[in-house]
């Protein structure tokens, strides 16, 4: 995988997000502009509303910005390709009628050029990275909430995507589980070094997994406040992240007693 860099593979420049209504436009974000370099953890924290799904949509590909411009690698988005992949917070991303197995092959296979045979080793290399060999032939009805989030996670890893792109893919788990998803997510990490947008609206979420971390205003979403954690912090290295960073982004967040539940 790509080692870190200081050229932005991913340039958000300026980008308004609006949903056409009968009758109305919502406008999700509004001017936000940002960059991703390479193996950078990036995380967007925000309050609820303010468009951080949005965002991920459109550097997906799924919706256009009315103003401004996405480029990946100096290249336009278009529209969505295997480049960019979606982690959600649902547990029902998977396809029900097929093994652990067959659904993390199952997006190689899908007009990649991938043979069967290297998409079924690449599958059962990812699949042992997030310690699920033994349950590589099971049913995603039979796994636990965590279990089938790590599948959805050995599936974007199989793609090698340039960029993991990652919306509160821990949110609908128990503490423990996601304290644990946590941990494994930085590991794998330091392993593969992957670049990924990781987005939150939990404060401490944002202080362990990001190494920077970009805190969005109440809707219409822009950018409040840019926070460069670590960029070449490791786990291990990240629970200790700067007192300061923390009391930096309650600031940002509470700047305009907006209701934030954290
Ligand atoms: N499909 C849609 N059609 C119309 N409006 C939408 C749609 N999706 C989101 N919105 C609106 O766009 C704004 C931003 O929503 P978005 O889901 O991106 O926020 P968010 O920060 O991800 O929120 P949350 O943390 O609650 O998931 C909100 O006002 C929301 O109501």
């Amino acid at each position: 995988m790509a080692t870190a860099g200081t050229a932005p593979l991913l340039a958000v420049d300026g980008v308004t997000l609006q949903y056409r209504m009968r009758g109305h436009l919502v406008t999700a974000t509004w001017r936000v502009s940002f960059q991703v370099r390479r193996s950078e953890r990036l995380v967007l924290l925000g309050p609820s509303g303010c468009g951080k799904s949005t965002l991920l949509k459109a550097v997906g590909g799924y919706l256009k910005p009315v103003e401004g411009s996405i480029t990946l690698d100096g290249k336009p988005v278009a529209g969505p390709g295997p480049d960019r992949v979606l982690v959600f917070q649902e547990f029902d991303q998977l396809l029900p009628w097929k093994t652990v197995r067959e659904n993390v092959a199952f997006g190689l296979a899908a007009g990649r050029g991938i043979g069967r045979q290297e998409a079924v080793e690449r599958a059962g290399e990812a699949i042992r990275k997030v310690h699920l060999e033994k349950f590589a032939d099971a049913y995603p009805h039979t796994l636990s909430g965590g279990m089938k989030q790590r599948v959805a996670i050995a599936r974007c890893l199989a793609m090698k995507p340039e960029i993991i792109l990652m919306d509160e893919p821990f949110a609908a788990l128990d503490a423990l589980t996601r304290q644990r998803m946590q941990d494994e997510l930085l590991e794998l990490w330091d392993q593969a070094r992957f670049t990924m947008i990781f987005v939150t609206h939990s404060i401490e979420e944002a202080l362990l997994l990001g190494s920077r971390i970009i805190v969005l205003s109440p809707h219409p979403g822009q950018v409040r406040e840019v926070l460069e954690v670590d960029p070449l912090a490791g786990p291990g290295r990240l629970n200790g992240a700067d007192p300061e960073i923390g009391e930096r982004i309650r600031r940002a967040l509470f700047r305009d007693a907006a209701e934030y539940v954290i």
